[in-house]
């Protein structure tokens, strides 16, 4: 910004400021260094406001409120260096002939078990991820370390960041998205609802806007939720069944989100493939989730709230073990059909799919606390109350004959063996590295 002339080097020809408004140069002078007082005023109170604001505001306030609290580090992306580790993490390994897979989310839970499995075999990944706050990002840092250990880079950004999305096809023709990045849980809906639309629908429509303009297109096979079954009481679910009544706004952003795939499938000849993945648990999964959180609260000897339905009906769920989820993962990838547009233009009808992903075997959240008390052998301090109204279902279940008759999807893990592995990790976990379980 130019300085004004300090007063005594000012002449009458200065030129005002509103031509045809000419006044004297006195006076002229004497508003102008009262303007000046005034600007020089008004920019102090607006960076005292702004000051103000960034110190004292309340953490409770800025972790509730604001969903872009949730994006961190999103520029750090770009420069030689970084797009040869994109281009080396997505390469397929020699003579597989295997696919290209853009995983968004790949710190997530789900996202870093799916992202190991298709390196292992051969195939091309490239994560992208957020490493937002919703829950301990140093547990997300340390699964990005294991990731980077077998050959998968994450980059830094945000799905909603269509300049680095385009960057990334630019630098590689990904032949597959899987799309993970969410905002998820049910209860959090009600605490931070702008985080929910932010992600799960903003975020998804920028990943299929930047997918339906490159050529060629790629397949998207992306996590839809059991939650959209809602308050739908005919069990156990099937993709048939309603799902036009969610019980959080998080079910309403995923129930929405296999809209947008319909609308994406329709217009532009997206392969879209939704998957509702029912209470997913194991090693490295998310804090935020009833049996990660009860396990610490259970062995730091704090009590834990178990939900029950009206009458003492029983609160169960359909909980899924991670490695039967990868495996409907790599089995969806697998069976995905092509996208038929180019250049943002539907050429014939694609492929549009909803898939159950889930165990077939509903159990009783009173059991899972059990299981974790004698595999931790302690006693759990229980206070059994009413569900309360915060977007929980009492009840979920999944019918897998779809999945089980287009890829052959068959989990096959019941609940006890998978919190055996999930407890044996976490203790692990915790004690060895010493880490904070937040
Ligand atoms: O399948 C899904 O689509 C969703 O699965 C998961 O949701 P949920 O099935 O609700 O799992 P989770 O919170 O672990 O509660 C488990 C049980 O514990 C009960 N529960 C919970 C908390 C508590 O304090 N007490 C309690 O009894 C509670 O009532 C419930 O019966 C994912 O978080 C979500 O992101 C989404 O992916």
């Amino acid at each position: 910004m130019s300085q004004p002339k300090p007063m005594s080097h000012m002449d009458d020809n200065d030129i005002p400021s509103t031509p045809g408004k000419f006044k004297s140069s006195y006076i002229h002078r004497l508003r102008y260094n009262f303007s000046l007082t005034k600007v020089t005023v008004w920019a102090l109170v607006f960076f005292g406001l702004i000051f103000l604001s960034v110190f004292f505001r309340s953490p409770s306030s800025s972790k509730s409120d604001d969903p872009t609290r949730r994006a961190l580090g999103t520029n750090n992306w770009g420069g030689p260096t970084w797009e040869k580790r994109v281009r080396t993490s997505a390469r397929v390994r020699s003579g597989k002939g295997g696919m290209s897979v853009l995983v968004t989310g790949a710190a997530g839970f789900v996202g870093t078990h799916v992202s190991a499995a298709l390196k292992r075999r051969g195939d091309g990944v490239v994560g992208i991820d957020n490493f937002n706050d919703y829950y301990d990002p140093t547990l997300k840092r340390s699964r990005q370390a294991l990731l980077e250990r077998s050959g998968v880079f994450i980059v830094e950004g945000d799905i909603n960041d269509m300049t680095l999305l385009k960057k990334l096809f630019e630098l590689v023709t990904f032949t597959h998205v899987l799309h993970l990045a969410a905002q998820a849980g049910v209860r959090y809906a009600m605490v931070n609802p702008l985080s929910y639309v932010h992600s799960n629908l903003a975020g998804f429509v920028s990943l299929l806007e930047v997918c339906k303009s490159v050529n060629p297109q790629p397949a998207i096979v992306w996590a839809s939720s059991s939650s959209v079954y809602g308050l739908n009481t005919k069990v156990p679910f099937s993709e048939k069944d309603r799902t036009d009544q969610p019980a959080s706004l998080y079910a309403a952003t995923k129930k929405a989100g296999e809209e947008i795939a319909h609308t994406y499938n329709h217009i532009y000849g997206l392969s879209l493939t939704g998957l509702r993945f029912f209470t997913v648990y194991g090693p490295w999964g998310r804090p935020d989730m009833a049996y990660f959180f009860f396990t610490k609260a259970i062995l730091k000897g704090k009590a834990i709230s178990i939900f029950e339905g009206p009458n003492h009906g029983t609160v169960a769920r359909d909980f899924t073990y991670i490695d039967d989820i990868v495996k409907g993962c790599l089995g969806s990838l697998d069976t995905a059909e092509k996208s038929t547009g180019s250049g943002g233009k539907k050429k014939g009808p694609a492929q549009l799919r909803v898939f159950n992903l889930g165990n077939t075997s509903p159990v009783p959240v009173t059991d899972l606390v059990g299981i974790l008390e004698k595999l931790l052998k302690v006693k759990a301090k229980k206070n059994v109350m009413q569900l309360p109204r915060n977007g929980d279902v009492p009840y979920t279940h999944a019918n897998i004959s779809y999945a089980k008759r287009e890829f052959g999807y068959k989990p096959t893990t019941d609940l006890e063996t998978g919190l055996k592995k999930f407890v044996k990790w976490y203790l692990n976990y915790y004690s060895a590295g010493k880490k904070s379980s937040g």
